[in-house]
């Protein structure tokens, strides 16, 4: 059994940045964790990168040789890899252990977890591999400035929820920019009411009826609440990476080995 988080969300949410302070912090615990790169436009990389797309495809060679737009070239990369799970893939995942932890650091270009079937059919190759994966889904704090701009994250980060079918976690980034956090803590459980009040308050009336919707969706799908992550902070790093372990019976495994011995 092998161990999975696919770090997914929009473009600048800190997604890297995140995977990068993630391998310090085990690091620093003694955990070993290993990165992957499946960003085919990725340059510059502040962790160490143990297996890394561009192997198999870059953008910029598709970009120069098919003469493709960035992200039609996004597209073709992703759909290289899709053709390539049963040899490049699985010649990659050789290389590791059984119990062994990888973190897929992901492209940003929202498609791909909307309605592009590359990453749910990556992800259904990796369970067939026998690894428990959670999606860990990124949404940078400065959405919450706007209840606009928070409901049209949760919709994508829902969407993304729907395509992969994974245990799921949603990390609001950025909280060291957050200077007043009593301004978020009403978005990372939030209610309908609450966000149907704040939507009226700031759409034209005849938008009532869709307000109401969208509020009864996001409370439906009570699953879309968030983790704020504070980097500058071990504790915070440690409690996100805490759920997300829980989610993929991280550790529990070894547990129950031990206590069989
Ligand atoms: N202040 C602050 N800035 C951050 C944080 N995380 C990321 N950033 C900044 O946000 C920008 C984007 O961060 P990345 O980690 O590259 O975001 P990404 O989601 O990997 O972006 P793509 O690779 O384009 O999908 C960079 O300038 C980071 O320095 C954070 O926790 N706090």
């Amino acid at each position: 059994m092998g161990y999975a988080q696919l770090v997914i969300g929009p473009a600048g949410s800190g997604k890297s940045t995140y995977c990068s302070s993630l391998y310090q912090h085990c690091e620093t615990v003694g955990r070993t964790i290993h990165m992957v790169n499946l960003d085919p436009a990725a340059e510059h990389f502040s962790y160490p990168v143990s297996t890394d797309i561009r192997e198999l495809i870059s953008l910029d060679d598709v970009m120069e040789e098919l003469g493709m737009g960035p992200n039609g070239g996004l597209i073709y990369c992703m759909e290289h890899l899709e053709d390539n799970l049963d040899d490049w893939l699985d010649e990659q995942l050789d290389g590791y252990l059984d119990d062994d932890y990888l973190v897929f650091d992901c492209p940003g270009q929202i498609e791909l977890f909307t309605h592009v079937p590359v990453l749910r059919n990556f992800v259904e190759h990796l369970k067939r591999k026998n690894f428990n994966v959670c999606a860990v889904y990124f949404l940078d704090s400065q959405f919450v400035s706007d209840v606009t701009k928070y409901i049209s994250g949760c919709m994508a980060s829902l969407s993304a929820m729907i395509q992969l079918e994974l245990p799921h976690i949603n990390i609001l980034s950025k909280m060291d920019l957050v200077s007043n956090k009593k301004d978020v803590e009403e978005y990372l459980n939030p209610e309908a009411q609450v966000l149907l009040s704040q939507l009226n308050r700031q759409m034209a009336p005849k938008f009532g009826k869709l307000n109401k919707s969208l509020a009864e969706l996001v409370d439906d799908y009570s699953m879309v609440n968030f983790i704020p992550l504070d980097l500058r902070k071990e504790s915070s790093i440690q409690y996100v990476l805490s759920h997300i372990d829980s989610c993929i019976q991280y550790g529990e495994d070894a547990d129950v080995k031990r206590t069989s011995e």
